[in-house]
């Protein structure tokens, strides 16, 4: 039995709402910190986990509700885990492309047996803004980084993983199938399988 009837989404980045959206949406009322606040917290954590909780603390004192967050990024073998949780400011905040052009020059001489990565979600769930025992899920999704962009779907580095086991993109896939492999597919079964829903 779900625990409670509505909890709002600690994200500000309308790919990964829109997965988490449909995701959830079914079993419970999901409303967006977009609408409580514009603040994005900090993300001074060292670790997914870390950075999943204080983005859900920070929402679920804002909203007065309980909040779920999202610390994602991808991690790439080659450059020993990087850019892992600093994904997301890896151009220095210049947004997907700039991320995504500077992956691609880094890994430019790189041959294709050493393009590993995944994908890794960590998913923090705090019932109320003091919960001392958050709820924690976490993915992985294994591919490799291409050497150009391809595909329009998705969001991030989603045209730059290449999904082994359906010979295509991430960014090649619809949205129905990106929800049930993706890192983010898999921590929230296991979320799923803890609220009991
Ligand atoms: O399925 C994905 N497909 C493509 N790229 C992805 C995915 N999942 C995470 N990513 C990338 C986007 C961003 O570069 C970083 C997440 O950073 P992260 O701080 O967790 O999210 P964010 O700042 O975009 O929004 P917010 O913190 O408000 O949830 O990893
Ligand atoms: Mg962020």
């Amino acid at each position: 039995m779900m625990p409670f009837t509505e909890l709002v989404l600690a994200s500000h980045n309308a790919g990964k709402l829109k997965e988490l959206q449909a995701m959830l949406g079914e079993h419970v009322r999901v409303r967006s910190i977009g609408e409580f606040s514009s603040v994005e917290p900090e993300e001074t954590g060292l670790s997914f986990v870390e950075n999943a909780i204080l983005k859900a603390r920070h929402a679920a004192r804002v909203s007065g509700l309980p909040a779920l967050a999202d610390d994602s990024g991808l991690a790439v073998d080659f450059l020993g885990g990087a850019p892992g949780i600093y994904s997301a400011r890896y151009a220095d905040g210049q947004g997907d492309a700039a991320n995504n052009a500077k992956l691609l020059q880094v890994l430019k001489d790189v041959p294709d047996a050493e393009r590993g990565a995944q994908f890794v979600c960590a998913l923090a769930l705090l019932r109320h803004a003091d919960d001392p025992l958050p709820i924690l899920c976490e993915g992985l999704w294994h591919g490799r980084i291409l050497h150009a962009a391809q595909g329009e779907q998705g969001f991030g580095y989603d045209p730059l993983f290449w999904v082994p086991e359906r010979g295509c993109s991430s960014a090649e896939l619809t949205s129905t199938d990106k929800n049930q492999i993706s890192h983010r597919a898999r921590a929230m079964a296991l979320l799923k399988q803890r609220l009991g829903i």
